[in-house]
């Protein structure tokens, strides 16, 4: 059965800038995979590529066999793929509880009730729906996250992605964004994760990619890439964050 996430040779160029090299990664149906390496090596650049906010310039993305192009990137993110940024990325002038609807009401067309119930219903598991009739500017950096992860529960698709989630917060903000992604990784749902958050990644990855310049250097479970990595410039990069 092939992979419900497949990268394939992936290349990506910015003008003369080769981002990603070749890159080839499967990611299995339900699997939470951790992206880390250092600063410029294209982790962001990747996982934007699997909901074609960055078009590759070569290679594919296929999700559940089905190849992301120019022309159904839409209609396939709209059914597969939400990303949470680190820039929360809400509407300011909606309230919480409209940020929530807008999508599935506009585009994936549910009616306002169904839209509603299931805004409240992630609202109260991010611990939020206190807060439903609330603007965006009148939360704090880590409720507003909440508010995005919410977001994209709301949706249902299959796969989540994170690009840096807790990067622009506050550090007494962090643990309560990790702890919403934390239960939700529980769920069957497929996580691709860029972070630097290195005790998120080792209790919820199923397993860990490594990019440096452009490539995957090493993957494998936390274990194995915590304890005894194969690179050593993973390990130099693990001696850098830890030490
Ligand atoms: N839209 C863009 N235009 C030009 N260059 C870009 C663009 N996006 C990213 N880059 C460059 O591509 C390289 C990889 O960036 P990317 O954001 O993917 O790295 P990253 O590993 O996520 O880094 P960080 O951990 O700092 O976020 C960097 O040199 C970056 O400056």
């Amino acid at each position: 059965m092939p992979a419900f996430i497949q990268i394939r040779n992936l290349n990506k160029y910015f003008g003369d800038l080769h981002v990603l090299k070749d890159v080839n990664l499967e990611v299995q149906e339900g699997e939470k995979v951790v992206i880390l390496g250092p600063s410029g090596s294209g982790k962001s650049t990747l996982i934007r590529c699997v909901d074609f906010l960055e078009e590759p310039s070569s290679g594919e993305v296929v999700i559940d066999g089905t190849t992301l192009t120019r022309k159904n990137h839409l209609e396939m993110a709209r059914k597969y793929s939400s990303m949470v940024f680190q820039q929360f990325n809400l509407y300011p002038n909606m309230t919480v509880l409209g940020n929530l609807t807008i999508a599935p009401i506009k585009l994936q067309h549910k009616s306002k009730e169904e839209a509603n119930a299931n805004a409240m219903a992630a609202l109260r598991r991010v611990g939020l729906a206190q807060k439903a009739d609330e603007y965006p500017q009148n939360l704090s950096g880590g409720q507003q996250q909440r508010v995005a992860i919410a977001r994209a529960m709301c949706t249902k698709q299959p796969i989540i992605l994170f690009d840096e989630p807790t990067s622009a917060l506050d550090p007494e903000m962090v643990q309560e964004v990790l702890d919403v992604m934390v239960e939700l990784a529980h769920e069957n749902i497929t996580m691709l994760c860029v972070t630097h958050e290195m005790g998120f990644a080792r209790e919820v990855a199923d397993r860990i990619v490594f990019m440096d310049d452009g490539r995957i250097i090493e993957t494998g479970t936390p274990e194995h890439f915590f304890t005894h990595p194969d690179n050593p410039r993973v390990q130099a990069f693990l001696d850098k964050i830890i030490h």
